[in-house]
């Protein structure tokens, strides 16, 4: 744990563009803090043990009506930060490893993003966009490849939803407070046992506070962008890295300036520097936090 704490506040540096933000200061001391704090806790001596169940990580189908009321007891797993910084990738595969749940909250910004984009709705309108994220009907469905496809208003939106420009909409709506309530519920309706592995950026700050195990995963802006780059790549899809770079910098520097539930680790969050580190080291990480299920 010795980069704890100093990568998230270099982070935040690198993400604001900044070599000394003002908001460095506080960080610094939280995460002082948090490094004190994580070499007493009894949290900490669990590390080491895991869980191993293999188990889909979305049941087929299992969200496109979503249960009403979620079940606080349930044991979820939060793992915030940037893009690119391999949440989506590494939640996946965690929750496949648990059995457990898997919430994609940047789908849901995304799906009604792309939604508002097929209305026609003017992103400046924030009452058209709450009443967008309001009646969009989002759904995840696990196909036999493994890849987990989302669809809006009953299209497979898959593709659309992961360009940069749905991503850049999404990060523009979900600056708007009453959109972010207006998901709330749905996002919490997740919870379900045997467990959840929940993604996004206030998952562990704003959704699932009370979350028994928070990872917030980060990488240098450099590292991320090549990872989108190649990912575009091996897709067919030509872009410029300096352009995704810039773009991702942009995205960073909206998420995590808003005013409401801004891209930040939660106070206990476990911070991992995912540059240089491949995606399995990575996993084995996450999972060295959650201790092997009792049986
Ligand atoms: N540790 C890693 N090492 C190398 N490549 C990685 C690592 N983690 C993820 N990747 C790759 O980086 C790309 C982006 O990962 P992913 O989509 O999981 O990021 P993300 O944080 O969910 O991004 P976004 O917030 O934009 O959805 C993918 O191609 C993924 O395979
Ligand atoms: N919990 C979340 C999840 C996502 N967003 C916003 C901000 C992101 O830039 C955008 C797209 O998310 P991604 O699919 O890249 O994870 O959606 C958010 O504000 N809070």
């Amino acid at each position: 744990m010795g980069n704890l704490g100093d990568n998230a506040v270099e982070w935040m540096g690198m993400t604001l563009g900044i070599k000394q933000p003002a908001i460095l200061p506080s960080f610094l001391c939280a995460f002082k803090w948090l490094r004190a704090a994580w070499s007493r806790s009894a949290f900490r001596r669990s590390i080491g043990v895991r869980g191993y169940n293999e188990g889909p990580a979305v049941e087929p189908e299992s969200t496109m009506s979503e249960p009403a009321a979620p079940v606080p007891s349930v044991d979820v797993l939060t793992i915030d930060g940037p893009s690119g910084s391999g949440k989506g990738t590494i939640s996946r595969r965690v929750a496949a490893r648990l059995g457990w749940h898997y919430l994609d909250s940047g789908a849901l910004y995304r799906g009604v993003g792309v939604a508002a984009s097929w209305a026609d709705l003017d992103l400046a309108d924030p009452a058209a966009l709450v009443r967008c994220a309001f009646d969009t009907r989002i759904g995840f469905e696990d196909r036999a490849d493994g890849e987990l496809r989302v669809i809006v208003n009953g299209l497979d939106a898959t593709d659309e939803l992961r360009t940069e420009t749905a991503g850049a909409a999404a990060s523009a709506i979900a600056a708007v407070p009453e959109v972010r309530s207006a998901l709330k519920d749905r996002q919490r309706a997740f919870r379900r046992p045997p467990g959840l592995v929940a993604d996004g950026r206030d998952m562990g700050t704003v959704i699932f506070p009370d979350a028994r195990y928070k990872v917030f995963l980060t990488a240098s802006p450099e590292e991320r962008a090549e990872r989108r780059y190649k990912q575009l790549k091996d897709k067919g899809v030509s872009v410029i890295l300096d352009d995704l770079l810039r773009e991702i910098l942009a995205r960073d520097a909206r998420d995590a300036n808003r005013a409401v539930a801004p891209l930040r680790p939660a106070d206990d969050a476990v911070c991992i520097d995912t540059t240089g580190l491949g995606i399995d080291a990575v996993v084995e990480r996450v999972l060295a936090l959650v201790p092997a299920p009792r049986s």
